[in-house]
């Protein structure tokens, strides 16, 4: 048995940059944050040391587990905590005609230079009541961080969680797009999302501008209206292509297309298998190709998956193949994605053996379209072909549940314990500022998660330790450290 201190650090350095969305000042808050500050101020309670706690209730979806995320913007959010002019007339315009100009002096004064933050490290597995901030410092800055903390916290936490459940069903070898922009709710929860999702596992993103703020490898294909935005391959009027290695040139690119589509429908082993492919769909590839010839990767459910999407990217992959070139591979984007992907593997298979291309049977098959938890787990029950998956609105929405519901109590002031009782036993608040333990097994898995009073003695390898179970707040059990 191991202990290990795993929550809650204190947190410190220095940190210069502001939050990554300028919308995040201190007045991203509720109003009655600022009636609270006032009232607080005003009978010269202010500046009372509180500790509050920042803590969910329940496991998001249905599960046993969270992942928490959302700290860097929370640390980013506090070290530049400041108000403006602006913003301190706002504010006390709105205290509707009650606020004395001394409170504009204190806002004018007011950082989080007197606030600590301890933290547990994000991205880590959290579970309910455990508190993943502890935040002290003077009631009233600290009541006005209540909102903007809790903010941070929630939606990033629950999309990170979201990100880990679709990577848990997917298997580690699956890659995993985050393509949910277009349908986030609006664009700091796009940003959110493709930030999260990739704390939560994702392998990469199709946003642009969160590759550009966060470094996260960004990834993408093409859609139906560059296949649909083609009519023929006469439209291609650049039609050369170097070879791969720059030795040589292929001035007529579509027309080796169009002899690799040929041999592929009279082959041995494809002869009678499709007819004639659509062209505007061969025109749109090839002309894909000519820009990417080291990227190429074609969307082929425009038309007809197997009767024209495979049979002319396999041609346009093969022309490549001649100038040393490797396609990438295709995106499914509907119909059956387990059927298609096997029928697409197996004549990926067929063209390798057939025309002695090694490693074309690998190409990468990326599908996407409404895919969620549940759908990945029927195509992993049904067996599938996919090696990637692009994942959007089920994701970055987390359509399954609306909220985590964390919440942000005090805890102590004064040195005193605080408590908010409640009918409902699960809505109690633990008093007290907390030391948090995770107790692992011997084979090195973790086994149990444990508080403690601040100022309570650290459970110790061989010693048994009476514990009240968190879930109802009334059992108790007894837990022997050997
Ligand atoms: N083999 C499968 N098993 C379980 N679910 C699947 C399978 N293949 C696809 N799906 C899912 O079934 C749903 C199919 O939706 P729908 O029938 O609306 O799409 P489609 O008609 O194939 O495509 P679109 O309407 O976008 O052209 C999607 O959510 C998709 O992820
Ligand atoms: O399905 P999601 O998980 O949200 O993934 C993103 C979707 O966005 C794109 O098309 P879009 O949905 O815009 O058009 P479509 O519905 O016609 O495919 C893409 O082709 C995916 O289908
Ligand atoms: O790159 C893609 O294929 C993509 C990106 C966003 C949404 N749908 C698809
Ligand atoms: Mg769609």
């Amino acid at each position: 048995m191991e202990v290990k201190d795993y929550g809650l650090s204190r947190v410190s350095g220095r940190v210069l940059d502001g939050p990554t969305n300028p919308m995040v000042t201190p007045l991203l808050t509720d109003l009655y944050q600022f009636t609270m500050a006032y009232a607080y101020w005003k009978a010269g309670k202010h500046q009372e040391r509180a500790v509050f706690d920042l803590y969910f209730r329940k496991n998001p979806f249905g599960g046993e587990y969270t992942i928490f995320a959302g700290l860097e913007e929370c640390i980013k959010f506090l070290a530049n905590f400041k108000f403006t002019e602006d913003e301190i007339s706002f504010v006390c315009e709105s205290l509707a005609g009650s606020c004395e100009d001394g409170f504009c002096d204190y806002l004018r004064g007011l950082d989080c230079s007197e606030v600590e933050l301890y933290a547990t490290p994000e991205g880590s597995v959290v579970f309910p009541k455990v508190p993943l901030l502890r935040i002290e410092g003077p009631v009233a800055v600290v009541q006005l961080l209540e909102t903007p903390l809790l903010n941070l916290v929630n939606y990033a936490s629950l999309v990170a969680t979201n990100a880990a459940r679709h990577r848990f069903v997917a298997g580690k070898s699956k890659m995993l797009l985050e393509f949910g922009l277009r349908r986030a709710q609006g664009p700091d929860g796009g940003i959110g999302a493709s930030k999260y999702s990739y704390i939560g596992g994702f392998d990469a993103t199709s946003n642009v501008a969160a590759g550009k703020l966060f470094g996260i490898p960004l990834r993408g294909t093409h859609s139906h209206a560059f296949v649909s935005s083609y009519m023929s391959l006469d439209e291609i009027v650049e039609k050369s292509l170097r070879s791969s290695d720059g030795s040589s040139s292929c001035e007529d690119f579509v027309s080796l297309v169009q002899t690799w589509l040929n041999k592929i429908q009279w082959s041995n082993s494809l002869r009678n298998v499709f007819g004639e492919t659509n062209q505007s769909e061969l025109a749109a590839f090839t002309s894909y190709a000519l820009a990417f010839p080291n990227n190429f990767l074609a969307l082929v459910d425009t038309y007809d998956v197997m009767r024209s999407g495979i049979p002319n990217f396999c041609a346009v992959a093969l022309a490549l193949s001649d100038l040393g070139y490797k396609a990438v591979g295709i995106r499914l984007d509907s119909g059956d994605l387990a059927y298609l992907s096997f029928e697409a593997r197996k004549f990926f298979c067929t063209i390798e053996k057939e025309f002695g291309v090694l490693g074309f049977e690998k190409m990468i098959i990326t599908a996407s379209n409404d895919l969620n938890e549940e759908t990945l787990d029927a195509l992993n029950k049904q067996g599938h072909e996919v090696d990637a998956f692009g994942i959007g609105t089920y994701l970055v929405t987390c359509f399954t549940q609306a909220a985590l519901g964390c919440v942000f109590k005090l805890v102590e002031i004064n040195n005193q314990p605080r408590i908010k009782l409640s009918e409902d036993v699960s809505k109690v608040s633990i008093p007290c500022k907390k030391r948090c333990y995770r107790l692992y097994g011997r084979e090195g898995y973790p086994l149990v998660d444990i508080m403690t009073g601040e100022n309570e003695p650290s459970p110790k390898v061989k010693q048994e330790k009476i514990c009240r179970l968190s879930r109802t707040l009334e059992r108790v059990a007894s837990i022997n450290l050997s």
